[in-house]
């Protein structure tokens, strides 16, 4: 496990991390979310060595941070480290031999690793005339070819299309499964609520969240319901409830906490989220008793939702 304890930093005057905690377990994919400019790079090179942040401090398995685990760090900058003019295999070569593998093994794990993201057939070409979603799978390559016990990709999913993200997905999976710890970072919403299991959301140099995205999900889906009848204006006319979006001819609403005690759609009383769900059942009932319901469900919020609301 490695964990990020209270780290703050400061360009110059300027303040870009703030108390930056959180951990990275074993087992899953960590996803690391922020706008651009959010302090993910900051943090990142920060966990690497790479800066040395004006607070706080680095843990790996219980223990500071030294330079020889970092040596067992597989990483993947934003800005990529390729040589152009080398050819790819000669460059994952290259690299695992500065991490202490010995030629032979090297050998057979690069061929292996371009077998597995399907580039095999690019090995000896140089980098440049690869195209970027190319040379991000090369990257790959490089970040995993020393058998790293702890991975770290800056926007390793950015530029690539969806064949791409399938395969680097699927290689960071299994390096999830073999135990690796693995955060990456991204500002893609959508491809993050697919891909990771855990997450941490940052903004302006402050941590915001952090947990299963499921249980991130559900926290901020309270009250949060999705129906599908002939009339619902009925249903936005009552107290505290709100259209938050439409979908065909679905409408996603939230009922706000405290709401209906007035005794709208027949309930009042505490505010928490057991009323919220019977005055959920209420709107169901009465939506019923008005005409067919095609649907009627709990909503799960999107992630993209839960950023607007915490950032
Ligand atoms: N070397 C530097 N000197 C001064 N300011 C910097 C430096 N590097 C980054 N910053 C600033 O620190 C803040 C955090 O930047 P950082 O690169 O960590 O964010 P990020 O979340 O990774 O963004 P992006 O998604 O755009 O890469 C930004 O406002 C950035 O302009």
């Amino acid at each position: 496990m490695l964990e990020v304890k209270g780290i703050s930093h400061w360009y110059g005057e300027r303040q870009v991390l703030r108390d930056v905690t959180f951990s990275v377990t074993s087992g899953h994919l960590t996803g690391f979310v922020g706008a651009n400019g959010a302090g993910k790079t900051t943090t990142m090179r920060s966990i690497l060595g790479l800066i040395r942040p004006t607070k706080g401090e680095v843990l790996f398995q219980g223990k500071p941070i030294s330079d020889t685990d970092r040596t067992r760090f597989g990483y993947m900058p934003e800005e990529r480290g390729l040589y152009p003019k080398m050819k790819v295999r000669e460059q994952i070569i290259y690299f695992a031999k500065l991490h202490g593998v010995d030629g032979a093994t090297a050998a057979k794990r690069a061929d292996e690793l371009l077998e597995r993201v399907n580039l095999a057939e690019r090995a000896n070409e140089n980098v440049e005339a690869l195209s970027l979603g190319n040379q991000q799978r090369a990257q790959i390559c490089v970040s995993l070819v020393h058998e790293p016990e702890f991975l770290i990709l800056d926007e390793p999913f950015s530029g690539l299309d969806p064949i791409a993200v399938d395969v680097v997905l699927s290689v960071l999976q299994e390096q999830a499964a073999r135990g690796v710890p693995v955060l990456f970072s991204s500002h893609q919403l959508d491809v993050v609520e697919r891909l990771s299991d855990e997450l941490v959301i940052i903004s302006e140099g402050e941590i915001k969240a952090t947990g299963s995205r499921r249980s991130l999900q559900e926290q901020h889906s309270q009250g949060l319901f999705r129906i599908s009848v002939d009339d619902d204006a009925w249903i936005l006319a009552q107290d505290g409830v709100t259209e938050v979006g439409r979908e065909g001819e679905d409408l996603i609403f939230r009922i706000a906490r405290g709401a209906g005690d007035d005794g709208s759609a027949g309930f009042a009383g505490d505010s928490d989220g057991a009323d919220i769900d019977a005055r959920g059942q209420a709107i169901l009932q009465e939506a019923v008793s008005r005409g067919p319901v095609r649907r009627f469900n709990h909503e799960l919020v999107r992630l993209s939702t839960i950023f607007k609301e915490i950032r």
